[in-house]
C-alpha cells in the first residue's frame, strides 16, 4: 500500500484547475515513456469539473487523445444515453470535443441492449474487456462520496469486499440509482496512481475518517490506493476536519 499524499487547494475550482494540468502532465509523460496511457474516470460533481477544466485548459492538445484508453470506476446502470449516466456526463464535459479513438474509450455497459436486465452479465463483460487491455492504468481517478464512497463500492455493501472479481454489479446503492457496476477495490489498486478527489464541506468528515486509520469495509476510500501512488486532492472545507498531523493549520 502507497501512503497517501495530500494536496489541499484553495477552493473546488483551483482544485479541478490543478487536477486537469497535472492529468495532462501524467498523460503527456506516459504517453512519451510508453506509446499511450490509460485513466478510469469517476462520475460526480468533482470527477466532472475536473473534465470541464481539461476541455477549457489551453495545454489540453498536449495529449496525444487518439493514443489515450478510457475506462470507468463505475457506471449507474441505466439506458444508454441517459443524463444519469456516468459517461454521458462525461462526453457532455469534455469527450465530445476531443479526437479521441471511439475503439479505445471503454463505457461500462448499459441497462438496455445487450445486458438488458442483467448487471451481473454486464460486470462479466466489463471485466473481460479489462482483462484484454495491455496495461495497467496510469491514473484512477475516484470522487469521495460524504459517507466515504468510491466508484460505487459503499461501506458494508458486498462489493466492497470482493476480492477475486474486477468488475462487479451493485444493488440497493444508497446513492440513486440503486443498481450500478464498479471496479473493486483489487482492480482499483492494481493501478500505478490513484488519485481521489474530495471537495466541499460535506466531504471533510468522510475525508477525516479514511485517513486516519479506518477500515476498508467501513470507508472504502481508504482502501483505494496506487501501486506507485495515492494522492488526495481536496479543497480547504473538504481538508477542514483532518487531524493537524495531517494538515497542519496554517500559521500566518
Ligand atoms: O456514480 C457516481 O456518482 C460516482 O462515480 C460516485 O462515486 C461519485 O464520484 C461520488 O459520489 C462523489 O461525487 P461528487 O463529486 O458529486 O461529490
Amino acid at each position: 500500500m502507497t501512503v497517501p499524499q495530500l494536496v489541499v487547494h484553495r477552493d473546488k475550482e483551483l482544485m479541478a484547475q490543478a487536477a486537469a494540468a497535472r492529468l495532462i502532465t501524467k498523460v503527456v509523460d506516459a504517453q512519451a515513456a510508453r506509446g499511450s496511457a490509460s485513466v478510469v474516470l469517476t462520475g460526480g460533481r468533482n470527477g466532472n469539473g475536473l473534465l470541464a477544466a481539461l476541455a477549457s485548459s489551453a495545454a489540453r492538445d498536449a495529449i496525444d487523445w487518439r493514443r489515450l484508453d478510457l475506462w470507468w470506476g463505475d457506471e449507474r446502470f441505466l439506458p444508454e444515453g441517459d443524463a444519469e449516466r456516468n459517461v454521458t456526463q462525461a462526453r457532455e464535459a469534455l469527450l465530445d470535443a476531443v479526437p479521441l479513438d471511439p475503439a479505445r474509450v471503454h463505457p461500462m455497459p448499459a441497462s438496455d441492449g445487450p445486458f438488458a436486465g442483467d448487471p451481473e452479465a454486464a460486470a462479466e463483460a466489463y471485466e473481460a474487456e479489462l482483462a484484454a487491455a495491455p496495461d495497467p492504468f496510469d491514473v484512477v481517478l475516484l470522487g469521495v462520496g460524504p459517507d466515504t464512497h468510491v466508484a460505487s463500492l459503499f461501506p458494508e455493501l458486498p462489493a466492497v469486499r470482493e476480492q477475486d472479481r474486477a468488475v462487479v454489479a451493485v444493488h440497493g446503492a444508497p446513492k440513486p440509482p440503486p443498481t450500478r457496476l464498479t471496479l473493486t477495490l483489487p482492480a482499483i489498486r492494481s493501478a500505478h496512481e490513484v488519485w481521489l478527489l474530495a471537495a466541499g464541506e460535506d466531504k471533510a468528515a468522510a475525508a477525516a475518517l479514511a485517513l486516519s486509520g479506518a477500515g476498508e469495509l467501513q470507508a472504502p476510500a481508504a482502501g483505494a490506493y496506487g501501486t506507485a501512488r495515492t494522492l488526495w486532492l481536496l479543497d480547504r472545507a473538504a481538508a477542514s476536519a483532518l487531524p493537524p498531523e495531517l494538515y497542519p493549520p496554517a500559521t500566518a
